[in-house]
């Protein structure tokens, strides 16, 4: 399985939802860095299930047990490995799956790959709860480049069809990057809240689920950050994105809005500010050839609906070799997107801390 990612710091993530536990190994980190582990448990509990109605209602604590890497709270370079328990797991809620996959999750997909030897209890290994230790792993790397002052920041940009404000992006403010670093419901405008919790709810009444898009903000990054081709700064973001269960789209700057402009309307003009060359906007967040330019790298990350909904679906019974009807028990989050924020943010800094 592909569940490494990254050649300078790379991570390796395993477990399964309802197995013993959930992990991450870290390798590539340098030694001597001190560790805020107040701040790691912040960015945990901001993504953990079962803790409001947008939710899956399956409480865990999810408090990363560190076996190794660490002496004190300095890193020792040695491969940093955390463990996180599953402690609250319904396995039987899966029983009715096991021949019959389930419309948009990975069942029918990992059935076939693996020969009907996968766990799908709680997804198994494709669970999202294998995000907690992206999101552990995300922690570490983020302090590192908060000393060098690069900041990362994301928030719920849409559900359906409710929208929050956007960045600013030639400039985001330390403040709001505070504030959504520590937001488990992380808004630009906190008055759209409500109608976005609203369509949630209106969802999950209707036996439905609902998705929505997360965007995302680099500040403090230098430019000349990146190389061409194969290795530009959009490829290594995407392909860490896209290892994020759910996540069905990614665009940079103003995406494909740029193939409806004019060059003209689309090209950011550049001008010198205090004696550095930046630019009058950010169409192309942040990223010219591949290599960071200077102003923010900013993304926008669409998120699918949950595929978990109760409402009942056409499906087949793969023992049978027959149409059958499912109907899908358990706790699943009617929304994914605010939980995802979080992890969103984690695995851009390791991709950056990778790209540096
Ligand atoms: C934080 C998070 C929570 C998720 N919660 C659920 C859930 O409760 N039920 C569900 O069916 N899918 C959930 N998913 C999505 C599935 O894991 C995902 O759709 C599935 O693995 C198939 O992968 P794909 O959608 O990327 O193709 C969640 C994803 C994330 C990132
Ligand atoms: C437990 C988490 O989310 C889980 C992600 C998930 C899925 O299919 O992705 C299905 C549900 O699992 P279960 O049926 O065991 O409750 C969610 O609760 C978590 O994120 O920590």
């Amino acid at each position: 399985m592909s569940s490494t990612y990254g050649e300078k710091i790379k991570i390796s993530v395993f477990g399964e939802s309802h197995g013993n536990g959930i992990g991450v190994v870290i390798d590539g980190l340098p030694a001597g860095v001190k560790i805020d582990m107040d701040k790691v448990l912040v960015q945990m509990s901001r993504r953990a299930p079962g803790k409001d109605k947008t939710a899956t209602p399956r409480k865990e604590s999810d408090l990363p047990k560190v076996l190794s890497g660490m002496l004190g709270d300095t890193l020792t370079g040695a491969p940093l490995c955390a463990v996180i328990e599953n402690t609250n797991t319904k396995s039987g809620d899966y029983g009715n799956l096991l021949n019959c996959p389930r419309p948009g999750h990975s069942d029918y997909t990992a059935y076939v790959k693996y020969n009907a030897s996968n766990d799908i209890r709680g997804g198994g290994h494709f669970s999202g709860r294998l995000t907690a230790p992206i999101v552990f792993a995300g922690a570490i790397c983020r302090q590192i480049l908060e000393e060098k002052g690069i900041k990362i920041a994301a928030h719920i940009a849409s559900i359906g069809n409710v929208n929050d404000k956007s960045f600013n992006p030639v400039s985001i403010d330390d403040k709001l990057i505070n504030k959504l670093n520590n937001s488990s419901f992380a808004l630009i405008d906190d008055s759209v809240e409500e109608k976005m919790r609203a369509e949630v709810e209106s969802a999950r009444l209707a036996q439905d689920s609902i998705g929505g898009t997360i965007e995302c903000a680099v500040s403090g990054i230098e430019a000349g950050i990146g190389e061409p081709m194969f290795e530009g700064v959009e490829g290594v973001i995407a392909k860490a994105v896209f290892g994020v269960p759910a996540i069905k789209g990614i665009e940079f700057g103003k995406g494909f809005e740029l193939s409806k402009m004019r060059g003209s309307q689309s090209n950011d003009p550049f001008e010198y500010k205090d004696g550095k060359v930046v630019t009058k906007t950010n169409n192309c967040g942040g990223i010219l050839g591949g290599i960071t330019n200077g102003m923010p790298v900013i993304f926008r990350a669409g998120v699918k609906p949950t595929p978990s909904i109760s409402k009942e679906q056409d499906t087949v019974d793969l023992q049978k070799k027959e149409n059958a009807k499912l109907v899908i028990n358990g706790r699943h989050d009617p929304c994914i997107v605010p939980r995802a924020v979080p992890v969103i943010e984690a695995v851009t800094a390791v991709a950056i801390l990778n790209l540096l």
